[in-house]
């Protein structure tokens, strides 16, 4: 699914007006019935709901969700945010049709108006600005929004928490915005859901289809994208029935040093389960033992050294390589990588882990990388990369700039991974739960991406479709337990259900 800034999303309405046709206040209506709908489904009949009406459309869904459920529910409140400067124009006919239909409060509040009583059992609707915002909130609205988040109810955002900004909110004040139960947005979440510091704003976000024109959405270019069931569906490549395990590659891994011989084996599990044919497991002697009998299906290539990798072995037979779980970043595992990175192979290749913070270490190495190589740094990491950043925001765009300007790709590890790409696209994953940040989880995803770029699939694709089987599965495991409980290892358990998911989806 494409993604796009707020001022985009407002010409996509404008050509869905122009070309569906269809009426703004028929577009409205539109908006306003899937408002509805989610309400109608989730509340108690005897629910009472609060409405904060904008002057922009927003407050127009707001006004015309209040009459559709006023009808149903008894407990509706209207309250109009004064502004001394009148309404859009679909707000106002709206407003028309809500004090025509007669059985609703109806209360204008201006800025010296005592602010209404809200009870924390009330529901207040959220309707005061969307997409339209073009400043931080001040004045009444500001007081407003603080006379919400102060009251304990459930908040339900109709677009976008009021305040928040699509985009940016560095210049924002954080104490003026919207603190949301819930944030129902039309047709695309928005940039700023998906990076943390905008959490405590949106609450849980649901996308709610108010069908605006592909054809609009299709000629609206955009650098962003979420990476849906669909989007991974068409990048999963089939398995034909002749096939053999030479068809799937053969994939190299290096990790495991003393002490940290798990990550080694998390990662050969995750890589053997994502479909590749053959897997060596490089590993310092100490972990031959641990390795064969933990993970059979594995070859093992076993280094000079007892303890750390220190020498890689002959690389003409392998189609990929992974490295970094576990590998540590002593010096002469250092010398090396950076041996190895000398050969300039042409291999795609995963860097995850203390391969990364050799990497930090020696920026250097950077230009010795080869094309198809994937960085799936966490935010430290990252940081150690590049440098320490205030928000997601600046890290995102700090993120754009580094996979362009060194030809990687880089998965930002996170709730909705952010894998930006050379050729400047950025793609957020949808999948994956809280239940992950365990240790281990991480090296089984170097695994994953480590057998679909063995596998043929380029540094692009990996990471795209990897990131999302591995929130997947992730989620199948806790479906049968709990965030808590989650294991790494779980999540190597439930690859295959995501892939057949994906596979029947
Ligand atoms: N796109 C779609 O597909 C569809 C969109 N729909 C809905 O429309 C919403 C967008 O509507 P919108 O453009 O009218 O903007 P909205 O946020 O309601 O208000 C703008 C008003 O606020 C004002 N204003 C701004 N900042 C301010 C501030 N800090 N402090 C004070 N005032 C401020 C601004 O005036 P300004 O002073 O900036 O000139 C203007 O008067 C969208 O979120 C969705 O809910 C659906 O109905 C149908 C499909
Ligand atoms: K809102």
């Amino acid at each position: 699914m494409k993604l796009f800034a707020t001022s985009q999303i407002a010409g996509i309405d404008k050509y869905t007006i122009e070309h569906e046709p269809i009426s703004d206040i028929d577009l409205m209506e539109r908006a306003a019935s899937t408002l509805v709908d989610w309400i109608l489904h989730h509340a108690e009949p005897d629910q009472h709901l609060i409405f904060f009406v904008g002057p922009g459309n927003n407050g127009g869904d707001a006004l015309a969700a209040a009459r559709m459920l006023a009808w149903a529910l008894s407990g509706i409140d209207v309250y109009i945010m004064d502004l001394g400067k009148g309404m859009s124009e679909s707000a106002n006919t709206n407003l028309e049709r809500l004090q025509q239909q007669n059985r609703t409060q109806i209360v204008y509040l201006n800025a010296d108006a005592p602010m209404p009583e809200i009870k924390p059992s009330d529901w207040v609707v959220d309707g005061l600005f969307g997409a339209g915002l073009s400043r931080p909130l001040k004045g009444l609205p500001a007081k407003i929004v603080k006379h919400i988040n102060a009251s304990g109810a459930q908040v339900i955002a109709i677009d976008i928490p009021s305040g928040l900004m699509g985009e940016d909110n560095r210049q924002n004040d954080r104490d003026s915005i919207i603190r949301a139960d819930v944030t129902l947005t039309f047709q695309f979440p928005k940039i700023s859901f998906l990076l943390p510091e905008n959490d405590p704003f949106t609450g849980h976000w649901i996308v709610l289809d108010i069908g605006l024109h592909p054809d609009g959405i299709g000629q609206t270019e955009t650098p962003f994208f979420y990476t849906d069931h669909q989007v991974a569906k068409s990048l999963l490549k089939d398995r034909r029935t002749f096939a053999h395990k030479g068809n799937f590659g053969h994939a190299l891994l290096i990790a495991g040093s003393y002490g940290k011989m798990g990550a080694a084996v998390l990662a050969s599990r995750g890589c053997l389960r994502s479909g590749v044919g053959l897997l060596t497991t490089h590993v310092p002697r100490l972990g031959y033992n641990i390795l064969q009998n933990s993970i059979p299906e594995a070859m093992a290539s076993i280094d000079q050294s007892d303890l750390m990798f220190t020498q890689n072995p002959d690389l003409a037979s392998f189609d990929a390589i992974g490295i970094g779980p576990g590998l540590d970043t002593k010096c002469n595992t250092g010398r090396g990588v950076q041996r190895m990175l000398e050969e300039e192979l042409k291999k795609p290749m995963v860097i995850d882990a203390d391969g990364l913070n050799l990497l930090a270490k020696n920026p250097e190495w950077l230009k010795l990388l080869p094309p198809e190589t994937i960085l799936t740094p966490h935010p430290g990491e990252f940081a150690r990369l590049t440098h320490p950043v205030e928000c997601g925001y600046e890290r995102l765009q700090l993120a754009k700039e580094y996979a362009r300007d060194n030809g990687v790709v880089l998965v930002l590890k996170g709730a909705y991974t952010a894998i930006a790409c050379p050729d400047g696209t950025c793609w957020f994953n949808s999948t994956g739960n809280p239940g992950m940040a365990t240790a281990g989880s991480g090296d089984v995803l170097t695994g994953i991406l480590l057998g679909l770029l063995a596998q043929g699939y380029t540094a692009k694709e990996a990471a795209i479709l990897g990131v999302f089987l591995h929130g997947l599965a992730a989620d199948f495991a806790v479906e049968e337990g709990s965030h808590e409980a989650l294991l790494a290892g779980d999540i190597t358990q439930h690859l295959g259900l995501a892939f057949a998911t994906l596979k029947d989806s």
